[in-house]
């Protein structure tokens, strides 16, 4: 349901012959001033066809409205100002909510397209930054957002797991290498491993040679060297997956860069014989200085490729294999040159689906103040991060909650999601710092308050032991400010949804549902829910119609909500 709908369907007849259904909703606004009513439809456009003056047309066609669902119609010059009419539409929007479910707020953006999304896609002996669990946690939920508008996504996790980076690596651990110290812990290890050769290669710059003619012996499938790689990438592997595991987040290909190490071939000899690229001091480029960018290293001048040249080869392999009809990228705005290489090139090669290509950016998140780096050894690994918080959640639940049956569960659940939560509530561009004691806090805009009120909600309706009737149309019956606030709320979920997609902005759903937990914390606080009287069964149904809306909010987030708390 969608309040403007109610608007369409009243105003359609009278306008049938002059503007579709679609064409009337586009035009509808949403008065910044209340006192203007709840929607107004301007009526500029009508003046041509009718040959009539504004202020008369938006006059006439207020005689001639269904207002059954209006409570106030009034023409204001030009516009028509209307106010809902609380009864019916509380009635309407709630059972709607009820009977649809899960399903509410379902939208057909997507036609069942497919979408691919490259999110998290850290670098293996690396430890995950936060920067990955950003992209981790928003792209989980771009993918989350875009099935519930009828994409199929794809979840892709790129990793690095190729590049000169991995020469330095396999020149140190054969240097100063321990296999019983890197099996002890491996990706402490080999960061180490790489921390000490930065060190020593500044010293001594001959080394960074080695690490070079190391990895092109990697790319040219020197077995030696190929074990070496595997078992780095195993271990980085089972490290990532914890995390995975702990924010219950799973991808559908794990194709990282060495995936493409053999299909990059034939986009390099296609740019070279289209005449695309330039040689430069023996490197082969792709010049785009027209469109003010740096030029795009394809090859480096010892045959070696470069992470654009996977970029390609993975994009192309992407249409072939998903066709898809977005292919999304969550990466750090840092590299948003790169994204942009990458897709002029494809522009030159005549890709016209390069368009479909969105490099998704977002800001840097620090902890307490501290960026994560791995070049000066200094780590905190992110697993170690998300366990503090489920701690922390641990202690509130205890403080508040000490028989909860299930407390460590509901403690993985608050304190995973809070940091979720906290991450996804700000426009992802922003760039923040986070305290974990702070945002594990049930109160404030934070996940645990949007989690608590769920559950609370969930008890009411557990108090309360009977069916709740999805049968509203008789006697509804709730007219106060703090029930139709809600309900408003709850209408306006599908357009959140579809802006959240749009703009792919998960925040555009997380600050949903907090101001929806804020608003039903003031109904509930206002409102004697269980008082047996005639809206008894009205109450429920909008407290059910919450919780449902409020969960699937959560869930595209993907945040759990437990029942208790
Ligand atoms: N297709 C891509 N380039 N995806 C993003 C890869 C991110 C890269 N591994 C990094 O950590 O910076």
């Amino acid at each position: 349901m969608n309040s403007k709908q109610l608007l369409v369907d009243a105003l359609a007849p009278a306008l049938a012959e002059h503007l579709s259904a679609d064409e009337i909703l586009n035009l509808i606004e949403v008065p910044k001033d209340t006192s203007h009513g709840d929607l107004a439809f301007p009526v500029f456009q009508l003046a041509r066809v009718f040959r009539k003056a504004p202020q008369q047309i938006a006059a006439d066609l207020v005689e001639e409205l269904d207002t059954s669902n209006f409570s106030n119609v009034v023409a204001v010059g030009p516009y028509i100002n209307v106010s809902l009419k609380r009864e019916p539409v509380g009635a309407i929007v709630v059972k709607e909510v009820l009977e649809a479910g899960d399903a509410y707020g379902n939208l057909n953006i997507g036609e069942g397209r497919n979408m691919t999304i490259d999110f998290s896609s850290p670098n293996i002996a690396k430890p995950m930054s936060m920067g990955h669990l950003r992209s981790t946690v928003i792209g989980n939920a771009i993918a989350n957002i875009a099935a519930k508008v009828n994409y199929n996504p794809i979840r892709i996790n790129h990793l690095g797991d190729w590049g000169t980076q991995f020469g330095k690596l396999i020149v140190a651990y054969k240097m100063w290498g321990d296999d019983a110290v890197i099996a002890a812990d491996p990706v402490k290890e080999l960061v180490k491993l790489y921390v000490d050769f930065h060190e020593v290669a500044e010293e001594k710059p001959e080394l960074e040679e080695e690490a070079r003619a190391a990895f092109k012996k990697l790319e040219d499938g020197d077995a030696e060297m190929i074990r070496l790689w595997t078992w780095f990438k195993d271990e980085s592997l089972k490290e990532f997956n914890k995390v995975y595991d702990m924010l219950n987040i799973s991808f559908d290909s794990f194709n990282g860069e060495a995936f493409y190490n053999d299909k990059m071939q034939p986009i390099i000899d296609e740019l070279e014989a289209k005449g695309i690229t330039t040689v430069n001091e023996g490197a082969t480029i792709v010049d785009l200085e027209e469109l003010n960018l740096p030029p795009a290293l394809i090859k480096k001048s010892d045959g070696a490729t470069l992470y654009v040249t996977r970029d390609l080869a993975a994009a192309s392999y992407r249409k072939e294999t998903y066709d898809f009809a977005k292919n999304i990228y969550v990466v750090g705005n840092e590299q948003s040159v790169h994204f942009k290489q990458l897709k002029a090139v494809l522009t030159k090669l005549g890709r016209e689906w390069s368009e479909d290509m969105v490099h998704v950016p977002f800001g840097l998140i620090t902890l307490d103040g501290k960026k994560l780096s791995t070049r000066k050894g200094k780590i905190v690994l992110l697993e170690e991060v998300l366990k503090e918080a489920v701690d922390l959640a641990l202690e509130q639940i205890t403080a508040k909650n000490p028989d909860l049956a299930n407390k460590e569960a509901v403690a993985h659940q608050v304190g995973v999601g809070a940091v979720i939560f906290h991450d996804l509530k700000t426009e992802r561009m922003n760039s923040f710092d986070f305290n974990l004691a702070e945002i594990v806090q049930f109160e404030g805009e934070t996940g645990p308050y949007v989690q608590y009120t769920y559950a609370r909600s969930k008890s009411i309706i557990r108090k309360y032991g009977k069916e709740i009737s999805t049968d509203l149309t008789e006697a509804f019956g709730l007219t106060d400010d703090y029930s139709w606030e809600v309900v408003k709320k709850l209408m306006d979920y599908p357009r959140v949804v579809a802006n959240a997609i749009e703009r792919f902005e998960p925040s555009q759903v997380a600050k949903y549902a907090v101001q929806l937990a804020q608003l039903f914390n003031k109904y509930y606080g206002n409102t004697r829910i269980l008082e047996d009287d005639a809206q008894l069964d009205a109450r429920l149904a909008l407290v059910k119609a919450m919780t449902v809306v409020l969960k699937n909010a959560l869930g595209l987030l993907g945040i759990e909500a437990p029942e208790e708390m």
